[in-house]
Formats: C-alpha cells, structure tokens, sequence
C-alpha cells in the first residue's frame, strides 16, 4: 500500500497520512466483506526466502526461475502424454507403465472385453506396441498379444487383432505357445473368419517341428492343440449348420490321428470331445434330412450320414472306449431298425434295393449279439447259449422309411421312404453244429455260397471267429469260398469275437497264438491280407471298427 519510494521522500508527509488512511479504510471493508488475506499470515519460509532472494542476482534467479518453470512444464506434458496413451477406463488398473506386470495387463484386457470397452483395448494395444518391448514382462508381451487378439475378436476389431496376431508372430515368435494359437483360432471362427483360421492352424501349428521325434513334449503339445483347434472348427460348423467346412476339420483330423498314436499321447492326455462332435454331426444331420438350408462354403464330398467323419477321425485317434460316445454314434447311426424278414432261400430275401453288411460265422460265435451290440439294441436279433439258435437268413432294415415295421408286419402302405444312410444287415445261422440235421445244414451251406456270389447288393461280410479258440476247419471253408466266390466289390472283414472272455488276466487281448494261426488261415485260404477287428459284446469293444465297414453299405 506504500510505495517505497515515499520512505526515500519523507519531505511530503502528507500524502504517506492520506495512504495510511486509505489503507486502513480498505482493511476494514476487506475484513467485512470476510476476504481479507493477512499478510502476516504468510509462511515464515516465503519471508524468509524474500529476505534470502537478495543472495542471487537477478540475472541468476530469473535463469533458475526458468530453469523451474521448464521442469515443472515438463513434468505436466509427461503427465499428459502419458494420461492420453495408457490411462484406462479401468479401475482395476487404471494405467498401464512399463513397471506394470503381465497381469495388470491381462486383468485390464479382460475387462475391457467384459465391459466392451473399445477405448481401453485400443489403449492397451498402443501400449503392448509402442511403450514395451520384448522384455517386458518376463517375455510374456507375446502372450498377452494373443490375449489381446481373442478380445479384439470379442468385440468385433478385427483390424486390431490381426496386427495383434501379426507382431505376436513375427516379434514373439519364439515364445509363441500352441495354446494360444488354439484359441487365437477358436476366436478367429466365432467371427467366421475361416480363412485367417486355417491360416495360423498351418503357420502356427503345423507338424512336426523339424528334427524332433514326435514324442518331443514340444511336438505333442502342438499336436494336442491341433487336434482341439481342429475339434473346434467340426464342432462349430456343426452347429451353425456348415457341414463343409466341420467335414474339412474331420479330414484333417484323420490325417493327425497316426502321429497322436505315434506321439504316445493318450486318450485321457488329449481328452478330445468326441461326444460333442458325434452329437454337432448327428445334429447337423438331421437338418440336412429335413431339407433345412445348409451353408456350403467350400467344396468338399460330403459322406451319407455327417457322424461317419466324425467317426472316421476318431477311429485313427487312441480311444478310451467312453461308452457314452460309442451310445451316441449308434443312436445317431441307427435312428431306427426293423427286422423285415427272414429267408431260406434267394427268393425270399428283401429287395436289394440298398447297400448290405452281413454276418457269417460257426454257430454260437456272437453273430447275433454283435448285431446287437452295433445297432444299440437289447434284442434286435435274438441270441441264445444254445447254439443253433438263428435257423434263417435274418434281414433287417436301418434307418428305413418311419413307420416301416406296419408295412411288415399289417401290409399297411405308409408314405416316405428311406433315409441316405439307410442299409441292410443279415444276420446268418450258424455253421458247424453238429445236432442240425445234415439236410437242413447243406440246404444252409448252399444258401449261402450263392449268397455270397449274387447277392448284389452286398458291401460288407463280417466273418465271425471266438477269439479264443481261432479258426476252425468250418471257418477255413468259409474263407476258401470267400477268395472263389466273393465279388471284389464286397469287403471281407474278420472279426474275433468275445474277447472279454479271453487270456486271464488280459480280457480285451487276443493271444499271439490265435492270430498266428489266423494268418496262417487266411493266407493258405486264399483272403490273404484282410482287415481283422477285435470285439465283444459285453464290453463292446470294436464298436468304432465295426462301423467303418458298416458304413460302406450305409454308403452304397
Ligand atoms: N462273454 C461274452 N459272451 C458273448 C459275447 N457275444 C456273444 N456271447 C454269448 O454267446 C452266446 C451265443 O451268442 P449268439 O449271439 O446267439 O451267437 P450266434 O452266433 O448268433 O449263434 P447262432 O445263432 O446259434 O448261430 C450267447 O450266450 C451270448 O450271450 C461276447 O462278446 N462276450
Ligand atoms: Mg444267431
């Protein structure tokens, strides 16, 4: 309120008494008005730094005075930048700093994916990019740039996850883990980006690295995450009714099933869904029966019944004889069955107007239970301890028009017909017993050789032998009338049976014996080399083999 300059003037008092007044006046209406500041009030360091400042010359105090308007400048603009890249909507983690660790930015990327947060993944893309490198988080940036990748396909950017995808590959390369792959693809097909899919499954998962044996732990986890990247694709494309591309997947699952087995990889380490592809394919099936609109992307053969590829792939896998699966394929197989008639000669067997599977074999070998054990049924055929039981040629009719067993069984004419992967079966009486009389058993053999020579239509014949006991004089008959008579179109097919009672110790085994002296068999017999399946009943083993061959006759 006094300027300095009036204490070096002292000769005019009057205008110092005037100030004073003015001043004091001023005071007291500040202190009415509740706004006055003291300036006593002020920190003792301020005065002190006043009475120090004189210290410094002004040249040198305007120069540190820049000097700290600078910084603190600075300080702002770092402040800024920083706020503007990485601070995240987020309040789990609301900024992400090079000191941040892979779990923040995991925990920010999955929120942003749950709350669809664009900004925040754009953000935390920015970051991985730009603000960190390789080092960062213990090399873990390639891991979070496939995380990064799944949730930008979440929300929908695919611009985003394809650079995500692209710097992981080329930046991360070395630590890239076929997990991730997995699900960057499984990502990658949600959207229907099949091509981008198929491309990481060949870059990122393709087999085997070079130089290992299969069995490497590297060589088997990449397998393992084919294999699931692939089941995903089938399943998938079931679903959403694109039977292509899930057939696609099912080939080249096929393809991969030898080198899981040679990996030595179980079934339990690999734990495929077979049961969810089986049911994906049965319902797909069904859809594709009842005319609905499929999407065909890409062109590829399409088998009778889609659940056939599904089965396909899985027979080259190991299996860990899950009933519920093999409970599946045969419902989805064997929607309906019904026996049409029985036949004692030519004349009496049904129209040949489909593909046929037949079984052959010695008396009491499982010929009717095994029918059973594939068509799912407690009694389709009926089966007996005594032997004899099945005294004609026994027809029966799967997957046949709805309503088939009225026309069999009251003449009624019902409308439909049947499905694509509809067959015959034939269940065959017995050779080889001894209390059928010789008539009768001529009449059989005579039936039964022209069978196997004329009946057109014949795909598959299952020759039934007890894997205990190997083939008997009976069963190499059958086999030399088999390399004569039988047309090249049919598949000859052995099957030993009841191999839950065999070897102590070892049911499900067959002992070195027997197929010794089954090969043997074949070769003097003429069949030569020919597929052999073991099987029972009881613990229905052989159940995916046996439907490989069935599936000819589906197919015919
Ligand atoms: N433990 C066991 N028993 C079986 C198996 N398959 C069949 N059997 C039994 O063997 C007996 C004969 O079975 P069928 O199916 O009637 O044999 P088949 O070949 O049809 O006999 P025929 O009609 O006389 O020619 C029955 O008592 C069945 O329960 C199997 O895999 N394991
Ligand atoms: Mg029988």
């Amino acid at each position: 309120f006094v300027p300095s300059s009036t204490h070096n003037k002292p000769s005019v008092p009057s205008p110092l008494v005037l100030n004073v007044n003015v001043a004091t006046n001023f005071i007291l209406q500040e202190f009415e008005r509740g706004e006055f500041f003291f300036p006593n009030a002020m920190s003792s360091d301020e005065n002190n730094g006043r009475e120090k400042a004189p210290r410094l010359s002004r040249p040198q105090r305007k120069a540190l005075e820049r000097a700290q308007k600078q910084q603190k400048q600075q300080k702002v603009q770092q402040k800024k930048k920083n706020a503007k890249h990485f601070k995240l909507h987020s309040q789990a983690v609301s900024s992400l700093t090079s000191q941040s660790t892979a779990d923040d930015v995991l925990r920010a990327i999955k929120r942003a994916q749950n709350l669809h947060d664009a900004e925040d993944l754009q953000t935390i893309e920015k970051f991985l990019l730009e603000e960190v490198d390789e080092t960062f988080a213990f090399g873990y940036r390639g891991s979070l740039l496939s995380r990064l990748a799944v949730a930008a396909l979440h929300m929908n950017n695919h611009e985003l996850a394809r650079t995500a995808i692209d710097v992981r590959r080329v930046e991360c390369r070395a630590s890239m883990a076929p997990m991730e792959s997995a699900a960057i693809i499984r990502g990658l097909l949600r959207v229907h980006n099949v091509t981008d899919a198929l491309e990481v499954l060949a870059d990122e998962l393709s087999l085997p690295l070079e130089g290992t044996p299969l069995s490497d732990s590297a060589n088997q986890e990449r397998l393992k995450w084919r294999a699931l990247a692939l089941s995903s694709m089938a399943s998938r494309h079931f679903f959403q009714g694109e039977p292509s591309l899930s057939v696609l997947a099912c080939e080249k699952l096929a393809e991969l099933g030898p080198m899981v087995r040679e990996s030595g990889l179980t079934a339990k380490e690999l734990d495929m869904p077979w049961s969810r592809l089986i049911l994906g394919a049965s319902q797909c099936e069904s859809g594709r029966r009842e005319g609905t609109k499929q999407e065909e992307t890409i062109e590829v053969d399409l088998p009778c019944n889609l659940v056939y590829s599904v089965l396909n792939a899985m027979s080259t896998f190991p299996s860990d004889n899950s009933d519920e699966v093999y409970e599946r394929v045969s419902n989805a197989l064997v929607r309906r069955v019904v026996f049409l008639t029985g036949a004692i000669d030519m004349k009496g067997c049904p129209a040949a107007d489909r593909g046929e599977a037949a079984f052959i074999g010695r008396s009491n070998v499982g010929k009717s239970s095994l029918i059973n054990m594939v068509t799912n049924r407690k009694s389709l055929a009926y089966t007996s301890k005594r032997p004899g039981k099945t005294q004609q040629f026994n027809f029966f009719a799967v997957n046949d028009k709805p309503g088939r067993e009225k026309e069999v069984k009251y003449g009624d004419v019902m409308p439909g017909s049947m499905d694509p992967d509809s067959f015959l079966i034939t269940d065959l009486p017995g050779f080889g017993f001894a209390k059928v009389p010789e008539k009768q058993r001529k009449q059989w053999a005579d039936f039964m050789s022209q069978y196997l020579a004329e009946r057109n239509n014949l795909r598959v014949v299952f020759h039934l032998i007890d894997s205990r006991h190997g083939p008997t004089d009976e069963d190499k008959k059958i086999m030399n009338q088999v390399s004569e008579n039988l047309p090249a179109r049919v598949n000859y097919v052995v099957v030993l049976t009841k191999a839950d009672k065999n070897i102590k110790g070892a049911p499900g085994k067959v002992s070195k014996d027997v197929m010794q002296s089954l090969r043997t068999a074949m070769n003097e017999n003429g069949v030569g080399k020919r597929p052999v399946i073991l099987s029972s009943s009881n613990t229905k083993l052989g159940r995916d083999d046996l439907w490989r061959y069935l599936r000819l006759a589906a197919e015919a």
